[in-house]
């Protein structure tokens, strides 16, 4: 019987076109083999070798004699394509309606009530890259204390803010503000906390202390069904926002990939029964929304080669599940999200290689994890435990 799964979410890291990514226009999106296509010199030994060159429809990723691993791709059964949208899903919420999005920027109504329960006037209220817009408003937003409010074809809320405007508990405070006023239609998916450092001179730079304030989860997750069973759930990096808490016992944030490997391996040493959770967003944060492909290749590498350390520190009894949470196309012109297939790879001494298929939704992950560890079923996904014997 397993006793423990290790889950690790390379966020942003799709498999190709979704049947229906044609709605979100965003045919043709691959990330992962466009960057293969595209990169310098990508290579990632230790994924290949676990069976990502063998996923059903992949033609640019080599293929092994043996993968080493189970390996398949998920379709997203939910309408949308981001983050909390993709972990809900593998985690066993299925949306019927998307999280609403605000391409014009947020009604006039919502932003005067919000300014006025925050007392201070705001900047922006547009769709915009974070990391430009602070770059515009920055000096503005010095000068007049008003925090930068924008938001991207997600349904997000951002709001950017000098950490020596406005200091960080301040900003979080906000955020909770605006994530109490997102109700019924205007219930977007996440707020997030923006902070940043810097001048006109030398440029403005995001700080790590990013928070992102996410909806209640519509109904229990796998991560519920775990703890019932007694077992733990320990999640690293931005696990515990997107599920605001609901069915955590602990966390711990970090502050980049390597960092939340690391992270992830201290877990391993005293987590011995239950989940740990971890969402990696280097990938998309930093380089899957900035377009850059040689950035993303070598987090992709760096994030391979510790992989093959955590692997060797595993048990025998251990399930490791590496899996996407949407793609993010740093080929295509657009920065947003893409929707794509995620890739599914699962390993464990025990486990063969071996094709999961093509699944139709995100949720035969979590309804597996249950599985594996035992857990009362949740409502959607079918789980392909069998598979791994
Ligand atoms: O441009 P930045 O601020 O990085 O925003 C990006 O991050 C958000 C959350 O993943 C996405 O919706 C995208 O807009
Ligand atoms: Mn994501
Ligand atoms: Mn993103």
């Amino acid at each position: 019987m397993t006793k423990r799964v290790i889950w690790l979410i390379i966020d942003s890291v799709g498999i190709g076109e979704a049947p229906d990514a044609g709605l979100y226009g965003d045919e043709g999106s691959n990330t992962l083999e466009h960057l293969y296509r595209d990169h310098s010199g990508l290579t990632l030994p230790t994924m290949e070798s676990l069976g990502m060159g063998h996923i059903d429809g992949v033609s640019r990723i080599p293929k092994v004699d043996a993968p080493l691993g189970a390996y398949g791709k998920a379709a997203e059964a939910s309408p949308g394509k981001d983050t909390t949208t993709g972990h809900w899903e593998m985690a066993g919420i299925v949306l019927k309606k998307p999280f609403p999005v605000f391409p014009e920027g947020f009604p006039e109504g919502f932003i005067q009530a919000f300014e006025k329960k925050i007392g201070r006037r705001i900047l922006g209220n547009v769709v915009a890259s974070g990391t430009q817009i602070i770059q515009e408003l920055g000096d503005r937003h010095v000068e007049t204390g008003s925090p930068i409010v924008y938001t991207s074809a997600d349904s997000v809320f951002q709001i950017a803010a000098h950490e020596e405007v406005i200091p960080l508990e301040e900003l979080y405070a906000i955020c909770e503000t605006a994530r109490q006023m997102f109700v019924d239609d205007l219930a977007v998916g996440r707020v997030i906390a923006r902070p940043f450092l810097g001048n006109t001179e030398e440029g403005f730079e995001r700080t790590s202390n990013r928070r992102d304030f996410s909806l209640f989860p519509l109904h229990e997750t796998i991560l519920n069904k775990i703890q019932q069973k007694g077992l733990k759930v320990f999640g690293v990096g931005k696990i515990n926002d997107i599920f605001s808490g609901y069915g955590i016992d602990e966390y711990v944030k970090m502050k980049d990939n390597k960092d939340g490997m690391e992270k992830t391996m201290e877990a391993m040493e005293r987590v011995k029964e239950g989940l740990i959770y971890t969402n990696l967003v280097d990938f998309d944060m930093i380089y899957g929304h900035r377009n850059d492909v040689e950035g993303y290749g070598h987090a992709l590498m760096e994030f391979d080669a510790d992989l093959k350390n955590l692997m060797e520190h595993m048990e025998d009894k251990d399930v490791l599940i590496v899996n996407a949470d949407h793609g993010c196309d740093p080929t295509t012109e657009s920065t947003d999200h893409s929707r794509e297939y995620i890739p599914i790879l699962i390993y464990g001494k025990e486990i063969p290689g071996r094709n999961l298929g093509v699944r139709s939704s995100f949720a035969d992950i979590g309804q597996t994890v249950g599985e594996l560890l035992g857990t009362d079923p949740i409502p959607n996904g079918i789980s392909f435990a069998e598979d791994l014997q």
